[in-house]
């Protein structure tokens, strides 16, 4: 079974280090979001996340909510492993999906179908099965010939096919997402979304990172509410969406 344990865990980002001190008074006065500061190297940090604890086991869908700034996007990426936490512990267990950075990984020297396979056996999925599976990957794209030929002669929209459907190839665990998908290609979108939603449905926990409550209500039964890098409120997604309206009511935080 798929579980998260988040204990105490923090996030800095060294901002600026050096002796301009007009830019760091600039900075310091103009802080909106995340917590700045000057750490013991007299650098200018902010911190993204604090004593975050938590704990997500299967079946768990949360949405994360807070203003811009308050570290949504910074909590996806320790769960998925990009940032290492600069304070407490984080456990997974269960394999990850990010469904965000998605070009991140391809190679592009490879061809499109050599890039799906890479994918799937860096999941640790035999090849018999990607197989099994590649024409209707390979349809899903619509990227034809294309996809024998090395990935540095796509578009930007055909990298994006290439990548969302690699990375829905193999059912998730767990899934994270910064926003609901959201692609320019509007005849693409209408098929990734519907493909991106039975993900949803197949994965054992999902997180995420959404501004747009309609989102938040389809997918999620429970929500995160953020603020400055610290929990506010963990919940039924109803309960935190109504407690962070009324706070939002009384002029504290932005949506
Ligand atoms: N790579 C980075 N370097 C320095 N500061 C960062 C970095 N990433 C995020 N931050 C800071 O950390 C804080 C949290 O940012 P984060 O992107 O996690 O917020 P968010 O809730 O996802 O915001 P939004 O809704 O606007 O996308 C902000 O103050 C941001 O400026």
């Amino acid at each position: 079974m798929a579980s998260i344990h988040l204990n105490d865990v923090s996030v800095d980002f060294v901002l600026y280090q050096g002796s301009a001190r007009s830019l760091k008074k600039t900075l310091l006065r103009s802080s909106t979001s995340g917590t700045l500061k000057h750490d013991a190297h007299h650098r200018i940090t902010v911190k993204a996340l604090s004593g975050i604890s938590l704990k997500l086991e299967h079946g768990d869908r949360v949405g994360l909510i807070g203003g811009n700034g308050a570290g949504k996007t910074t909590l996806l990426r320790v769960l998925a492993g990009v940032y290492e936490p600069t304070g407490g512990r984080i456990r997974v267990d269960g394999r990850i999906t990010p469904l965000f950075d998605l070009g991140l990984g391809l190679d592009v020297d490879a061809s499109g179908y050599d890039n799906i396979r890479m994918r799937a056996a860096y999941f640790g999925i035999d090849s018999d099965e990607i197989e099994r599976k590649m024409e209707d990957i390979a349809a899903f794209t619509e990227l034809g010939d294309y996809l024998d030929l090395p990935v540095r002669t796509y578009s930007a929209g055909m990298t994006l096919r290439l990548a969302f459907a690699a990375a829905t190839a193999v059912d998730p665990e767990i899934l994270l997402m910064d926003e609901w998908i959201a692609v320019s290609d509007m005849q693409f979108l209408e098929k990734a979304q519907r493909r991106a939603e039975s993900f949803v449905q197949r994965s054992s926990i999902m997180v995420v990172a959404s501004h747009v409550e309609d989102v938040l209500k389809r997918l999620c039964n429970k929500a995160l509410w953020l603020d400055h890098g610290t929990v506010m409120r963990f919940g039924a997604v109803d309960d935190v969406l109504a407690e962070y309206h009324s706070q939002q009511a009384g002029g504290l935080t932005p949506w």
